[in-house]
């Protein structure tokens, strides 16, 4: 095993002995350093954790170990009580592999706390329900619950993402969220160390208020150790129709109408131009039947988006996708991301010789990125997802292409339920809403993206939207406030003594606080 971490840190330490030094090389070749230093080391780094999570999972060891990791977070920070409280704490989680834009500046100036728990701890198959410590990575828990016939509800996109840091603490969206909203609505129970050290559980039924406060919170009520998950029986495969659409109405109405179907597991939009979409329904199934089977997880399969984008004019279709790959489906191309850094990802020849190391690791990507690729990022391309309700999509649409004309954007529908946290409908019943995401370049002459990026905040939160906050945010406090209903998170900040023990969300999230 050490000889596999020797080779992943020679490989990135090279890469970033090369940005350093070859700047220009780097920010217009990086498919060179993707190709030949990221995609080994990521598939060595996939490699070493699989047989890692494999043995743990085998010889059951997570359980045993977990309270012994909870001893010594609650150590830390009794530590940091004794010696003063000196700063504020955070995560010790370094930035760069966080799946967010950017790295967390604050990371460098705060305590940080060691919260090294990333294993499964057990599967109630009677309770429905998976308990994990934080870390856990999507692609660890679905992998495990895929093979003993369970799944979790709602699995977003990107293995790396962890359900108890950044789903939970943060926010997850998938698919399936119009029928079970975000993964925060999955939470059965929680289980937090607080700013002195004690541990405390809760669910609806025990300290709700703080229960309820957590999600969006970011680290900033406490430190979650472990989480309780509701699960659902896994089926082989989706069952997905597409269906192209050529007008906005029919856009608007197609989209409208499958997300308020409960019939559909999965719905999900790609929207091409301003009048061209495919609009995509699944449903779990464990018979083919008469469809065809798609694995588009296969190495030399093209990049999901594109095959969709085939169907424009080639649909209406079905076939059936295996469970794991349908998740998977938008993996590969890193949504549409990947072809910025690989523009020749999707050819076949490079499917079939470098296919199977795609894609690199994102967390590597942010490692090995010098300050012009972030300069770039932040001038050219917007990477951004706002929830909005549906009831608002044809201005919103109309909005994006008035102000950015980016192309695909993605449509994915969620159910917000009403709630006392953070983020809850504006009116007091259930409401749908749907999340815009748009990576890439716009196309819109003379873009200039702070400007764009200001506009579009204050569209959303004209419109009762949310900001996803793993995104560059510039909203000022107020607007923030605004926006996140700080209420019951203001209560639990002072009866858990957080105020001089974490910073505020804000502090956290906005543009300034993350380089
Ligand atoms: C036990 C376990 C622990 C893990 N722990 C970590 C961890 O700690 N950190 C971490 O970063 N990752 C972790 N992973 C994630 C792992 O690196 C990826 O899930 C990897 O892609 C698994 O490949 P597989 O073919 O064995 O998966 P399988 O479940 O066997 O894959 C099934 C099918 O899905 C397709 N598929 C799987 N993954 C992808 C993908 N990413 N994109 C497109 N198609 C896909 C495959 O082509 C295959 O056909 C873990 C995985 C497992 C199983
Ligand atoms: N499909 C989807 O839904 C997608 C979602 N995302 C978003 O990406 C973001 C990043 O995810 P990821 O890299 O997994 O998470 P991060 O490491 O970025 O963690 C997110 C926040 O949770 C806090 N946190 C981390 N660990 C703990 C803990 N044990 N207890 C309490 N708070 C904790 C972090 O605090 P600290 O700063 O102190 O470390 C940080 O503020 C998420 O917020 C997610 O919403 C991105 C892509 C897709
Ligand atoms: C489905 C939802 C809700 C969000 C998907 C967002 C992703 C497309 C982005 C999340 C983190 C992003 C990063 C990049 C691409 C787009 C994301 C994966 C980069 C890899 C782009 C290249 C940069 O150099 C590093 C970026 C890190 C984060």
């Amino acid at each position: 095993m050490s000889i596999w971490l020797i080779i992943i840190s020679t490989l990135l330490t090279l890469a970033v002995f090369c940005i350093k030094n070859f700047g220009y090389f780097i920010v217009n070749f990086r498919w060179f350093f993707a190709i030949f230093f990221l995609m080994p080391a990521s598939l060595i780094y996939n490699i070493f954790y699989y047989v890692r999570s494999r043995l743990v999972f085998k010889l059951n060891t997570a359980p045993t170990r977990h309270h012994e990791k909870v001893l010594n977070v609650q150590r830390q920070v009794l530590e940091w009580n004794k010696s003063g409280k000196q700063t504020l704490m955070c995560t010790g989680r370094p930035g760069w592999k966080a799946m967010s834009i950017r790295e967390a500046r604050y990371k460098l100036i705060y305590t940080n706390i060691h919260v090294d728990l990333m294993d499964v701890l057990e599967v109630d198959a009677e309770k429905k329900s998976v308990r994990v410590e934080p870390l856990v990575s999507m692609g660890q828990v679905t992998t495990h619950l895929n093979s003993i016939g369970w799944t979790l509800p709602i699995v977003p996109e990107l293995d790396d993402l962890t359900i108890g840091c950044g789903l939970v603490m943060g926010v997850g969206i998938e698919s399936s969220s119009h029928k079970y909203g975000l993964m925060q609505h999955l939470l059965i129970s929680a289980e937090i160390v607080l700013s002195d050290g004690s541990l405390i559980k809760c669910s609806q039924l025990e300290n709700s208020d703080l229960f309820n406060a957590l999600p969006w919170s970011h680290g900033t009520l406490g430190f979650l150790v472990a989480a309780e998950l509701r699960i659902i029986p896994a089926k082989r495969y989706v069952r997905i129709h597409y269906k192209p659409v050529h007008s906005f109405k029919e856009i608007i109405e197609t989209f409208t109408k499958e997300s308020q179907n409960q019939k559909n597991d999965f719905v999900e939009g790609l929207v091409f131009s301003p009048n061209d979409a495919v609009i995509m329904t699944g449903t779990l199934t464990d018979s083919l039947g008469h469809d065809q089977l798609n694995e588009i997880g296969r190495y030399y399969k093209p990049w999901f988006y594109k095959h969709v984008e085939t169907l424009l004019n080639n649909g209406p279709k079905v076939e059936c996708i295996p469970l794991r790959q349908y998740y998977h489906r938008h993996t590969k191309g890193l949504f549409w991301q990947m072809q910025d850094i690989i523009p020749f990802g999707n050819n076949p020849i490079f499917r079939y010789i470098f296919g199977w190391m795609v894609p690199p690791k994102v967390s590597f990507l942010k490692l090995t990125q010098n300050k012009s690729i972030k300069d770039l990022y932040e001038k050219h391309q917007i990477i951004q997802d706002m929830l909005l309700p549906i009831t608002t999509l044809p201005q919103a649409l109309e909005f994006f292409q008035k102000e950015l004309e980016i192309y695909p954007l993605w449509l994915c529908p969620f159910i917000l339920f009403d709630g006392s946290g953070f983020v809850h409908p504006k009116t007091k019943e259930d409401q749908l809403y749907v999340d815009i995401g748009a990576y890439g370049a716009p196309k819109i002459k003379n873009y200039n993206s702070y400007e764009a990026l200001r506009k579009l905040e204050k569209f959303v939160l004209c419109n009762n939207g949310f900001q996803m906050l793993y995104a560059d945010s510039y909203l000022t406090r107020e607007e923030f406030h605004q926006m996140f209903d700080h209420r019951q998170y203001e209560q639990m900040r002072a009866k858990y003594k957080c105020e001089n023990a974490f910073p505020e969300v804000y502090d956290k999230v906005n543009r300034k606080a993350r380089s």
